[in-house]
């Protein structure tokens, strides 16, 4: 086991000490130094009011999507109508900013829209069969990826994106639940993150912070540009909500909410998060690969307000919700 040990130690130290030497990373923990990047514009910062950038839809892109979403569901044909009527949405932001207090919000506030967590629980408690069990009696051990990829990034970050995209990526094929096909409003799904969160934020980042290095980004993008191309119209996202905040707020809030994984996770990292974000959702300056992703409509909404406890924020968003829900 010691030889083990210090051979792995040797090979992560090894992996370590050339990517330092290449100046690719530069880390304590999550405090990343990172190699100089774009400096994030105070006004990116600063956080504005709420603003649909952009609020039209293409009613080919519905059409198109009533033709082919349905078969690949096996559905009936007028299930299969129902299904292509509800329209899919994703909760995109920083770490803690509220994106599951803001789902309660909405899963409370009408009947017709559906929250689906983020598979978080999924990453922490990953089962594997161990060599010493037998067929009879397996063993099984549990471990978990998230608390693994926060203690050793550079180890785990390429394992994490494969895990976390697959998640997502399952839960974005389940089909709509029969109250949201009954719907006679605007039925919606709304995802907390997607598939493209996970490539244009997380994966994205942990490359640029050389936590994961150009063969494995390389491997990444190849198997989730077919993934989304394979599955076509059924992943597809009519809308994306952006809770902004400030990564300071967001820091406020992880170490209240304490989730033992995050323990180690500072504000540079939160900021960095934050630059691609405003990226991908604001300043649409992230390089994107799938023609729809680039021009959907992006609701954005400032999440450094304490709405939780204020009915007349709440009562305002849910207005900004409705209104952007029956624009797409
Ligand atoms: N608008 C708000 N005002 C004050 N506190 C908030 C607000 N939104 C969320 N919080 C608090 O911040 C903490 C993090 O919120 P939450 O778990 O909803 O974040 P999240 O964005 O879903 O996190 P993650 O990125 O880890 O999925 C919680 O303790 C929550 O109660
Ligand atoms: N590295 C990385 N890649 C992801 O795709 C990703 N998605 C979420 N997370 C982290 C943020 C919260 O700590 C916690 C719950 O959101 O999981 C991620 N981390």
């Amino acid at each position: 086991m010691p030889v083990i040990m210090s051979a792995l130690n040797r090979c992560v130290l090894f992996k370590l000490v050339s990517k330092l030497k290449t100046g690719l990373i530069h880390f304590k923990r999550f405090g990343y130094n990172a190699p100089p990047q774009r400096k994030t514009p105070d006004s990116l910062l600063r956080v504005g009011h709420s603003a649909i950038t952009q609020t039209t839809l293409s009613t080919m892109n519905n059409k198109s999507r009533m033709l082919s979403v349905s078969c690949s569901r096996c559905l009936s044909t007028s299930t299969e109508n129902r299904a292509a009527r509800v329209k899919r949405v994703s909760v995109e932001g920083n770490i803690a900013v509220g994106k599951s207090t803001f789902a309660r919000l909405l899963q409370s506030a009408c009947p017709d829209w559906e929250v689906v967590a983020e598979p978080v629980s999924k990453w922490q408690n990953i089962e594997s069969g161990t060599s010493k069990g037998t067929a009879a009696s397996p063993q099984t051990t549990v471990s978990n990826l998230l608390q693994m990829m926060y203690q050793d990034p550079l180890r785990w970050s390429y394992t994490f994106q494969t895990f976390s995209c697959m998640s997502r990526l399952r839960t974005q094929l389940q089909p709509p639940p029969a109250r949201l096909l009954s719907s006679e409003g605007t039925p919606v799904q709304v995802y907390e993150r997607s598939i493209y969160s996970d490539r244009y934020i997380f994966a994205l980042n942990m490359f640029e912070l050389g936590c994961i290095n150009s063969t494995e980004w390389a491997v990444y993008q190849d198997w989730h540009s077919l993934l989304v191309e394979q599955f076509g119209h059924q992943v597809e996202l009519e809308g994306i909500i952006y809770l902004r905040a400030p990564p300071k707020t967001c820091l406020q809030r992880l170490e209240r909410r304490g989730r033992v994984e995050e323990k180690g996770v500072k504000l540079d990292y939160l900021e960095k998060l934050h630059v691609q974000h405003e990226r991908w959702l604001v300043e649409k300056s992230t390089e994107i690969h799938f023609e729809k992703l680039k021009r959907i409509p992006v609701l954005q909404l400032d999440a450094s307000v304490e709405f939780k406890s204020d009915p007349e924020v709440q009562k305002e968003f849910i207005t900004k919700m409705k209104n952007f829900f029956n624009a797409l």
